[in-house]
């Protein structure tokens, strides 16, 4: 693991010492936005019409991030639209790389061996992560944009005009609830995970993890009074939600120590994740084996020896079993 300076590749960790024992995320860089007509998005530049054939997508099929954006690309039936490389799960002194493996897709641009590589044929002197999502324009050589909140915005509407599937999963009368819930779900769910497992301090991993569970404890509760996170409607909150449940016990409940409780044992959560993944075209886009893979070989600090442990068994396939309040 380790991040470009200046053009430069260099291997190192995640430095928390200037942070008390805290993992800070860094914010993505290239922030353009695909429209139906080319006009500039929130931010960024215009230039970037939705065109099918024209975008490409690099992807790690470990990485919750990255999983929104295929589940968004599915669900929108745009796999003829948009192509997909995959890296390899494991991360290791070079960063992702694309050395070859069971579910590895190669970079049809470039042949990259490294995706930083594809960071630096976007910009050469790019100083920062090099993660994935990346969103890349065939067109113009360049990255369109690598934050997944904003990709899957964009692949929820922008390809509606040219044969998108039919479907608004941030639909305008909802947004602003959409926000507000995705911003408390990202805080304490999607990136509480890494915040617990990446601290290295017990005081700020004990805190992480507290506000971790009495989250998913609310969240069992409003699971058993409706049916989705928004109420009878699925929308994008429930599928960013969706790609950290579906890793909770294969991962983060043993090497990042979020251990409190298994999903499996809140009745809710569990049979709201199952009901997701059960939707048509859904159960294609996990693979745990990439999953386990990524988390526990590469993250030496945490998991020295690189042991990938056998289980947990489990029973996705099981019908979903909530009963819901009045
Ligand atoms: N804000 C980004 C975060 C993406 C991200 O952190 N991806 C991880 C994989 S789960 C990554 O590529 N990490 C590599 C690194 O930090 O060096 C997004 O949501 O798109």
């Amino acid at each position: 693991m380790g991040l470009l300076i200046d053009g430069n590749w260099h291997d190192q960790w995640y430095d928390t010492s200037g942070t008390g024992g805290r993992f800070v995320r860094s914010d993505a860089q290239f922030r353009h936005w695909i429209t139906p007509d080319g006009s500039a998005g929130p931010s960024g530049e215009a230039g970037f019409r939705a065109e099918a054939g024209r975008y490409h997508l690099y992807v790690s099929l470990a990485c919750p991030w990255a999983h929104r954006v295929l589940i968004l690309r599915a669900l929108k039936g745009l796999e003829h639209m948009i192509g997909v490389s995959v890296v390899n799960p494991y991360m290791g002194e070079h960063g992702w790389t694309f050395d070859p493996g069971p579910g590895v897709v190669a970079d049809p641009v470039g042949q990259a061996q490294y995706l930083y590589q594809v960071y630096l044929r976007a910009q050469p002197g790019y100083s920062g992560r090099v993660t994935v999502p990346v969103l890349w324009d065939l067109r113009r050589g360049m990255i369109v944009n690598n934050e997944s909140s904003e990709i899957i915005r964009m692949l929820n509407s922008a390809f509606d005009g040219i044969g998108a599937r039919d479907g608004d999963y941030a639909p305008a009368g909802l947004l602003t609830q959409i926000d507000a819930l995705n911003a408390q779900i990202y805080d304490a769910v999607n990136n509480g995970v890494y915040k617990a497992g990446f601290a290295t301090s017990q005081a700020v991993y004990e805190q992480e993890v507290s506000q971790l569970f009495s989250c998913l404890d609310a969240l069992e509760d409003r699971l058993g009074r409706q049916r989705y996170l928004l109420g009878e409607r699925l929308t994008e909150a429930d599928w960013r939600l969706f790609t950290t449940l579906i890793r909770f016990d294969a991962v983060y409940h043993g090497h990042f120590k979020c251990n409190l409780r298994r999903l499996a044992d809140y009745r809710n959560l569990w049979s709201y994740t199952r009901e997701l993944y059960q939707t048509p075209g859904i159960a294609a886009t996990v693979n745990f084996d990439h999953i386990k893979q990524h988390y526990y070989r590469s993250h030496g600090t945490i998991n020295p020896n690189g042991i990938v442990p056998l289980g947990p068994v489990l029973d996705l396939e099981r019908a979903p079993d909530r009963a819901l309040r009045d």
